[in-house]
Order: C-alpha cells, then structure tokens, then sequence
C-alpha cells in the first residue's frame, strides 16, 4: 500500500474539522480540562482595554490611572512623554488589510459605536533624539527633528559621560614623573666569545651583585669543573645553561646610569639558539657585539661561518642601527695592539660600509677590566 496520501483532491475543510475533532491528539485537550479553583486564583485578570479606554479618555489619564497611585510610575511616565491635551487633533491607528476588510462588512451604525477614539496626542516628544541627520534633504524629516528637541531639563550624556558617571572615584592614570630614558642593549656574539662573563663583572664591579654571591658561584662553579664560568652564572640562572656552560635563552639584568636605564639582554651565541636571539634582538634599541680576540678564535667565528657577522646582520636587520664591538680576551694575545688593530680594522670595514655606526673598544681579561666605571658615567674610555 502506498504511504503517500492524494493530496491534490483532498478537502481542506475537513481535514481541518478531523483536527479539532483531534484536539487531544497529544493525549488530551487542555481546553477541555478544568482548572482547579487554587490555580484559577493565581491567573492575572488583565483589566479589559475597551471598558477602560471610554470615548475622550486621555492617555496620560490611562497611564495615571494603570499606576493606580504608583506616584513614581506616574511622574516617570510624565517624564517620559510630553502631552499637550489641549490639542484637537487626534492620531488614528493605521488599519491592517484585514481590518479594512471586517469594517466593509459592519453597517454605518455599527462602525460608529465600534469606534474607539484613542487619546488625544498632538506632540509625543522623547528626549535625547538621535535620530536626527544633518544632511536630510525631506522638509518634513527636517520639521520632525526642530519640533522633538530636547527639553533643556534633560541633560544631554554622551557615552563616555555616563562610564565616568558611572564610577565616581575615577581618576586618569598619571605616568611616574621620574623617568630615565631607558635603553635596551643586546649583548651578541659568537658562542664563547665571553658575553655573559663580560656582562655578570659589569654588574658586580657596579654593586649590584655582592660579593657573597659571587664568591658562592665561584666554589659551585669550581665544584662542578666549571671554575671560569662564574660571572657567567650571574646571568645564566638555569641548571642545564650552568651545567653545560652556554648561555640558551635570553638572560635581563639591568643597570642605570645618571641618566640612562640600560636594559641588558644577553644572547646566546650557540647557532642553535639563533631564534631565542632573534627574540631578543627584536626588542633591542642598541647592540654590543663582543669578539673573541684569541688567534684563530676570532677567524673561525668572524669568517668562517661563525655567528659574529651573523648576529650583527641580523640585528640590523631588525632595526638596530648602532654597535659597540668589544674586543674580548686580550690576555690571550698579550695585549698586542697590532692584533686589535687588525681585528678593529677588519670589524670596522665589515661594518661601516652598511651605513653602521660602530664603536670599537678594547676589553680586557675579567680580572684587570677597567671600562666598567667610565660606562657608568656614559664614556667608553677604556685602557688595556
Ligand atoms: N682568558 C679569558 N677568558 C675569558 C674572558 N672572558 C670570558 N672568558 C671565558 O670564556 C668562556 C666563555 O665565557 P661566557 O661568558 O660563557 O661566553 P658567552 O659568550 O657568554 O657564551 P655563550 O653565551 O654560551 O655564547 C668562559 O670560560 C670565560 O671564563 C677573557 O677576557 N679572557
């Protein structure tokens, strides 16, 4: 048998009767049922509109008497619409196409007792209008928007008014009045070349490191074979960068000056943290590239594929337009100035061909270094 019904000559007229007859179709008809007389009791009896709304009833007189001595409701209904009751005009409901249709049925007589005169508004004004536009070009919109001004009672609150009203005890956030220029330096450089020895003397010649510590750092550096590495320690904190002697993340310290704020950020030089560096490098306003001056040190990590060139190009690549070049580890050469001559020589015209500004300065061992002081008071007259 076919499921599907002949829907073409079906009745709706008794399709629809079957579903009233149908009505508990769900399982019963609540029409039907009885209501309870301690449910009935609860149900609002919502007064009837049409014994309420007699012939020449007001609205303002509607609402005042809905509040039924709710003197709050009324004057905010007051507030809210302006009423001139004087006025002859009245307002019509607009008619749907199916009430025109039910008033072509009904006689003359009949439509002039159905008729409901509703209440009487020449001017319904609503305060804060903001439907205005300037560049309206209809005269009647144009009308619309002089007659629906604001009274001058209502005051006019913009956005941000009503959040500052909102919380009374703000007050706009005053930046700290002393502030230093600060400066982010990153320290970078071929792996080993002595950047975190160079920067962890730097601050404990400078007092902020006590002696305490250091001396701590040195028995567990010496404990664990690393004796020579413990001014490093002061800036690399983790266990493995001590244990294995490379600096792997960035390491921040800083120190001010008179007038400065030097934010130190200290690279790795291992190629295999390159991207740590390039972290560092991005937030960087000013670089200190530190070389190894060791012969053929400063070679393999300056021509052969070290990560001297690498790391000043890419600082510059990120924006980092001045260097200092601190030539490390002079004891080893025996403070040969011919040897800092060529090392100078060759950083300098590797450099300021690229528009650079480079400074190059001697450093020596971390024992005898001498520049540390003249940093502080921002000049970079070293000896060695
Ligand atoms: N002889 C001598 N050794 C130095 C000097 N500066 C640093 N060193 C030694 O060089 C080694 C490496 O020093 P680090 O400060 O760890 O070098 P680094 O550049 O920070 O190393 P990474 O951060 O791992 O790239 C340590 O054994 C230091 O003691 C120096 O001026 N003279």
């Amino acid at each position: 048998m076919s499921r599907h019904r002949n829907i073409r000559n079906i009745d709706l007229d008794d399709e629809l009767d079957d579903y009233d007859d149908d009505a508990d179709y769900c399982g019963r008809s609540y029409e039907e049922e009885p209501m309870s007389p301690s449910t009935a009791k609860f149900l609002y009896q919502r007064p009837r509109l049409s014994s309420q709304l007699v012939h020449g009833t007001k609205l303002s007189e509607f609402i005042a008497e809905e509040a039924s001595g709710s003197d709050e409701l009324h004057n905010e209904a007051q507030e809210i619409f302006h009423f001139d009751e004087d006025s002859s005009t009245s307002v019509t409901p607009k008619t749907t196409k199916s009430h025109k249709v039910a008033d072509q049925t009904k006689t003359p007589a009949q439509k002039q007792n159905l008729k409901v005169q509703l209440p009487s508004i020449q001017q319904l004004k609503i305060s804060e209008q903001k439907h205005t536009r300037s560049g309206s070009k209809s005269p009647a919109r144009g009308a619309s928007t002089t007659t629906a001004a604001a009274p001058a009672t209502v005051p006019k609150l913009s956005a941000l008014d009503m959040a500052l009203a909102a919380t009374p005890n703000y007050k706009p956030r005053s930046r700290p009045t002393n502030t230093k220029e600060s400066i982010n330096l990153i320290i970078i450089g071929h792996v080993d070349a002595g950047k975190s020895t160079l920067m962890g003397h730097l601050l404990f010649q400078m007092g902020y490191v006590e002696q305490k510590v250091v001396n701590k750092y040195k028995q567990d550096a010496s404990r664990c074979g690393k004796s020579s590495f413990f001014y490093a320690w002061i800036l690399d904190e983790t266990e493995e960068e001590r244990a294995r002697g490379v600096t792997m993340d960035i390491a921040r310290a800083s120190f001010e000056t008179p007038n400065r704020k030097i934010n130190i950020l200290d690279a790795p030089g291992h190629k295999d943290f390159i991207p740590n560096m390039i972290t560092g490098a991005s937030k960087a306003d000013a670089a200190l590239l530190v070389v190894n001056s060791t012969r053929g040190e400063f070679e393999t990590a300056f021509d052969q594929g070290g990560q001297t060139r690498e790391h000043s190009l890419l600082v510059r690549s990120l924006g980092v337009s001045q260097m200092v070049v601190a030539v490390n580890k002079l004891d080893t050469i025996d403070w040969s100035k011919e040897r800092y001559d060529e090392i100078s020589a060759k950083i300098e015209n590797g450099h300021v061909e690229a528009g650079e500004k480079v400074y190059v300065m001697p450093k020596a061992d971390p024992a005898v270094i001498k520049c540390n002081y003249n940093l502080v008071h921002d000049s970079f007259v070293c000896f060695f």
